[in-house]
């Protein structure tokens, strides 16, 4: 007999659980539910009094004889700002639109199916180790190692390999073109990108942040500054992303045609302070979810991060000891130290 036929109660509650059963969203609330109980919103302060358009920069200019001021600009914002954006920057418009399409489905998918995914090499949501609401970082990811020796982390999902790849591969050169112009700014050895960081030692990160119901709000993901040589972001329009600009949050203001890039911290070891890994977050959107792809640029787990500045700041050290510290720390104390734990 169909109970729920007779009980309309009893309908409601299977509704109730089906309905459940699709959401795609992670447990965030009754996970964190002694945080919510212990404190009644975030410490955090989430206000940024400004909004800024980042330093544009026209990739295109590089084929013209105006090469000289577009790499003279590149440097410039890395130094005063640690972040820029891109745009003409040969990445095609329909590439992005498929992996951002590809990237919503996989999402959307229940949160039980995203489970089958867990694990901190592949889909990862809030925060583990949080024992405050200002440590919770209300948003999930997929984090996938471009490294074939690795599984594809979507054995359960729609996502195709295919569009990870292509888009991994653009990046990655436009990754490259930046680092080079980047070095040969410093009068550094721009070959030293090529021989250290392939395809197979970068990272994608696929963010989404949903909406975030907690009064005040929330950090969609946690300040941090990035642990490899540069990170370039694809956001949509909802906004959310800041950076710490002369000890202010300042909101970047998206641009839909742009591609926001980042000094991370290998490069400001590289540069010798030149160039500023700048700590950022995002903030959570009461109403409406976001997302984001993330591509770090990273070397092999051997590569030595070393300035040829006669000075140097920070001590040579490989990218496997920057990484264990990072983890260890977190670990221990909670949060990433850094590169201050490398100073000379
Ligand atoms: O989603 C964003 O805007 C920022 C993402 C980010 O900072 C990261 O993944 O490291
Ligand atoms: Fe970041």
């Amino acid at each position: 007999m169909n109970m729920a036929l007779i009980y309309p109660m009893f309908q409601a509650a299977q509704t109730r659980q089906v309905l459940k059963k699709m959401d795609p969203n992670p447990p965030f609330m009754n996970t964190y539910k002694k945080l919510f109980n212990t404190q009644p919103s975030c410490s955090c302060d989430l206000v940024s009094e400004e909004e800024c358009e980042l330093p544009l920069i026209d990739l295109s200019l590089l084929h013209t004889e105006n090469a000289s001021r577009c790499k003279r600009e590149i440097a410039a914002a890395s130094l005063n700002w640690g972040f820029f954006q891109v745009v003409n920057h040969g990445i095609s418009t329909e590439l992005l639109d498929r992996a951002r399409s590809e990237q919503v489905s996989l999402f959307r998918q229940p949160f039980e199916n995203k489970c089958k995914d867990f694990s901190a090499d592949a889909y990862r949501w809030g925060a583990p180790t949080a024992t405050s609401l200002h440590q919770l970082s209300w948003s999930e990811a997929y984090h996938i190692s471009l490294s074939q020796s690795h599984d594809h982390p979507f054995k359960h999902n729609t996502i195709t390999r295919k569009t990870i790849e292509e888009l991994a591969a653009s990046l990655s050169s436009l990754a490259h073109l930046l680092a080079r112009v980047l070095a040969e700014g410093l009068g550094g050895d721009a070959a030293y990108f090529e021989d250290n960081c392939n395809r197979e030692t970068c990272y994608l990160r696929l963010n989404r942040y949903p909406p975030c119901p907690v009064p005040g709000g929330l950090f969609g993901l946690i300040p941090h500054t990035d642990s490899d040589f540069l990170t370039i972001l694809c956001q949509d329009q909802v906004g959310g992303l800041q950076l710490m600009k002369d000890g202010r949050w300042i909101t970047v203001k998206p641009n839909p045609s742009a591609l926001v890039v980042n000094i991370g911290d290998l490069f400001q070891a590289w540069s010798n302070g030149v160039y500023k890994s700048v700590e950022h977050r995002v903030i959570s959107n009461p109403n409406q979810e976001r997302f984001s792809v993330a591509y770090f640029m990273c070397p092999s787990y051997d590569s030595i991060i070393q300035s040829q500045a006669e000075t140097a700041i920070y001590r040579r050290f490989s990218f496997r000891e920057f990484r264990q510290q990072v983890q260890e720390d977190v670990k221990l104390i909670g949060y990433k130290v850094g590169l201050s734990r490398f100073l000379v």
